[in-house]
């Protein structure tokens, strides 16, 4: 098969692109690959660093708030989005994919909406409980619409869409304790909180995180703070003394390598990260984003709550009290065990190949 595919802008829409390229390239059933995103998201870094061939286009999001600078900027989207078109148009004639595929972001429009025009197969992947805007305008003119939760299938054509789960799951489910904490100065066998913010960390969790430290400091496990890269100068500088079984980083490259070795999550609850925990069977404590459509990651967390396997803070909940919950709940073997295997219950662990079957269905033969 040779697939071209777009997703970028976070590490939500990147990572389940990756998964499904290690499948396939497992299965042996990879030809060539073309992964498009643009210069300036994640993935520009990402996916280069995972050594797959990286083409960009230069597109950006549309301005929601009506406001004359903000029509401008929609004027210059527009533009750009039929030059992106163009562009894409030259890469497809140039790189003859059998099927292309969009994980979701803005750039994926320009890519997935050219191979449409041009008939070429195309699926896309909507990672969350409610439709993100980009895949919303793709709808129409795609082949076929994977998705994860079932409550969004009713905001696609019914016909076209099949529910896969996230690809994410499948390359984390199955993954044994290792002893990749080591490499962050942890001991591998000691009981692991890990802090996180989605791909581009949340100030309102660093914050908690900063100010839970002397308890967590105290605590008989250890944790593992990510603040995300551009909050990691601002954060670092706020901990006055950091306890030796702490440790803070900006950024995991490889969450797979770490995340069997984890107690407990601490972290949003985007869609990809939500597969994650599941599909390992992972207890969290979920601080949804409230910055997103239609407050999609609360959604994305009541799903955890509603069946026992997670615990939801929301932002103006977050006070004095999140260290004590969270330590409590560190030492809460039981409750910690049945959270695991509630998680465990929602996972998709074979959601990469249920997306390999959707992708032969649309191949021209
Ligand atoms: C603010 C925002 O718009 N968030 C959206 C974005 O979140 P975001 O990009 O944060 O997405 P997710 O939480 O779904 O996924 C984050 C991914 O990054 C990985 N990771 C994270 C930190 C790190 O140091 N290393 C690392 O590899 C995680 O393991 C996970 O695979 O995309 C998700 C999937 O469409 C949506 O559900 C989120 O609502």
């Amino acid at each position: 098969m040779r697939l071209m595919i777009s997703g970028g802008g976070t590490g939500g829409h990147i990572y389940p692109a990756l998964a499904l390229i290690q499948r396939l390239q497992e299965r042996g059933m990879l030809d060539a690959v073309m992964y498009v995103g643009t210069a300036k998201g994640l993935e520009s870094r990402i996916v280069p660093n995972a050594k797959i061939p990286f083409e960009t286009l230069e597109l950006q999001g549309f301005k929601r708030k009506v406001s004359f600078t903000n029509v401008k900027i929609n004027i210059q989207t527009v533009e750009k989005f039929v030059g992106s078109l163009r562009k894409a148009t030259r890469m497809i004639k140039d790189f003859q994919p059998d099927v292309v595929v969009g994980t979701g972001g803005y750039v994926s429009a320009g890519v997935l909406y050219a191979a449409a025009r041009h008939h070429v197969p195309t699926v896309i992947h909507e990672q969350n409980s409610v439709a993100g805007v980009t895949n919303k305008f793709l709808a129409h003119a795609v082949d076929k619409i994977a998705i994860t939760f079932p409550v969004v299938a009713s905001s696609f054509p019914a016909k076209k869409v099949v529910i896969t789960g996230n690809p994410r799951a499948q390359q984390v489910a199955g993954l044994k304790p290792n002893d990749r904490l080591a490499d962050f100065g942890l001991d591998p066998h000691k009981r692991t909180l890990l802090i996180f913010g989605g791909s581009r960390g949340a100030p309102m969790i660093n914050k908690a995180a900063v100010n839970a430290l002397p308890t967590f400091g105290g605590a008989d496990f250890q944790t593992l703070f990510v603040t995300g890269t551009r909050h990691y100068g601002t954060i670092t500088k706020q901990i006055r003394q950091l306890p030796a079984n702490v440790k803070v980083v900006p950024y995991i490259d490889d969450m797979p390598g770490i995340l069997p070795d984890v107690t407990l999550v601490v972290g949003r609850s985007g869609a990809t990260s939500i597969a994650e925990l599941t599909a390992l069977g992972l207890p969290s404590v979920l601080i949804p984003s409230p910055n997103v459509t239609h407050n999609h990651q609360f959604v994305n967390a009541k799903s955890l709550v509603d069946v026992g396997a997670a615990e939801v803070i929301t932002e103006p909940e977050l006070d004095a009290n999140f260290a004590s919950q969270v330590a409590a709940l560190m030492d809460d073997d039981s409750r910690l065990s049945r959270m695991a295997q509630a998680a465990k219950k929602m996972g998709t662990p074979d959601a990469a190949d249920q997306l390999i079957a959707v992708l032969e269905s649309v191949q021209k033969h």
